[in-house]
């Protein structure tokens, strides 16, 4: 995979120019783009800076978020060749950074469910995952080393997972939703994905402005908590494989990892986080809702006549259980430094009718804390695991699944 940091010492070492970094994603997405269909739009003649610190990183944008001279469609014929005016905020910023807004990469109509035409990059048969589809594929395949997504429920970590590549969902609001289609007030999250942990800390610390992201370190050994959800449908025997990979590879890094079954509080706020994705849905999607319904694809307009159903009371109920949920989780992590998880039931579903379950990433998303995907090497159909951290530790989520991603490549 293209990694960040690899262009990066090249481009500094003088080896290598930001236009010929540039050049490399184009050579490689030529190469792959028929096959893989991760990309929207492509930008034939992108401004290329020769300063800023990700001067050279071609970025795929998902289809969105908005980007200036490149439409934004949400994956729906409703915006075809829509155009914004401008960048979103965290468009803005990359470009501050030097970074190239090379592509618009493929989501799901308005980044629910329905599948898009985008296939996984490790076997065209299955699933690559989304809602944020085009982006995991594209830096799974190694063709772009950074790309933008959001998460709603599981779509950053979970087609990281399917596509084998790492990816990290932020503390919630942590990079400005400004420009980015809404889907939940409440949850939507942008994401990033790259080729490497250490590639999506130093990506995440450029954008946010935090250089002490990509600074933090684990600590000697670090408290780990292992997850395994039990009021979740099990996971398959590849899911179960990685963890118990990754938690040997902890542990050999001197982590104490325990079992942690999750309080009783955790499985309500999980239960219900579907009443605030579909609730707040509803209203936020209204104009295409009430003027377009018979035009939505089959899944989002379930979503939404689901949201449409929602009582405000239970509603508001549901964001009372996710608040005392918050709380309870706030003191689990004054006994540990991080959680480790599944990223996803399994490996990508055998299927293009399907962008896989949720289940195992919508609680950390309606809880607003850092989520890692970090890729666990195998022969067969990558199968991530996932890497928590507190509200606000960005960073040390970050050094763990760093010390774990080091550990198993080791
Ligand atoms: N946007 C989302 O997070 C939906 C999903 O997980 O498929």
């Amino acid at each position: 995979m293209l990694s960040i940091l690899d262009l990066r010492a090249r481009i500094e070492a003088g080896t290598l120019t930001p236009a010929g970094a540039i050049d490399l994603c184009r050579a490689a997405l030529a190469a792959r783009e028929p096959e893989l269909r991760a990309l929207v739009t492509l930008d034939d003649d992108p401004a290329i800076s020769d300063s800023g610190p990700l001067a050279g990183i071609a970025v795929g944008v998902k289809d969105i978020i908005d980007s200036a001279g490149l439409p934004t469609q949400m994956g729906s014929a409703l915006y075809e060749g829509w155009r914004p005016r401008g960048d979103s905020a965290v468009v803005a910023r990359l470009k501050g950074l030097g970074a190239v807004a090379l592509a618009k990469t493929t989501t799901t109509a308005f980044a629910s469910s329905d599948p898009t035409a985008t296939v996984n990059p490790h076997d065209p048969g299955h699933s690559p995952g989304g809602s944020s589809a085009g982006s995991a594929a594209a830096v799974g395949a190694g063709l772009l080393p950074l790309a933008l997504g959001t998460q709603t429920a599981g779509s950053v970590i979970r087609p990281a997972s399917y596509c084998g590549c790492a990816a990290v969902k932020p503390s919630f609001r942590l990079i400005p939703t400004v420009g980015v289609k809404t889907y939940s007030w409440a949850l939507d999250t942008v994401g990033l994905f790259a080729a490497g942990v250490a590639d999506v800390a130093h990506a995440l610390a450029l954008v946010t402005g935090r250089p002490e992201i990509a600074r933090a370190e684990p600590g000697s050994a670090p408290r780990i908590g292992l997850v395994r959800q039990d009021f979740a449908e099990a996971p398959e025997p590849e899911a179960e494989a990685a963890l118990a990979r990754a938690r040997q590879a902890a542990e050999r890094s001197g982590a104490q990892v325990t079992d942690l079954a999750l309080p009783p509080e955790l499985a309500l706020a999980w239960e219900r986080h579907r009443i605030i994705q579909n609730y707040e849905g509803r209203l936020a999607l209204a104009w295409e809702y009430d003027s377009h319904r018979d035009a939505l694809p089959p899944r989002v307009r379930e979503h939404l006549d689901a949201g449409a159903a929602i009582a405000a009371a239970e509603y508001d109920d549901a964001r009372r259980h996710a608040h005392r949920a918050r709380r309870v989780l706030k003191g689990l992590f004054s006994e540990y430094d991080a959680i480790l998880t599944f990223s996803a039931p399994g490996p990508a579903p055998a299927t293009l009718a399907s962008t896989g379950d949720p289940r195992f990433n919508q609680l950390w998303t309606l809880m607003g804390v850092p989520c890692v995907n970090v890729p666990v090497p195998g022969e067969r159909l990558p199968v991530g695991v996932q890497v928590i951290g507190r509200f606000g530790d960005d960073g040390r989520a970050l050094a763990v699944a760093r010390m774990i991603e080091d550990a198993l490549r080791g």
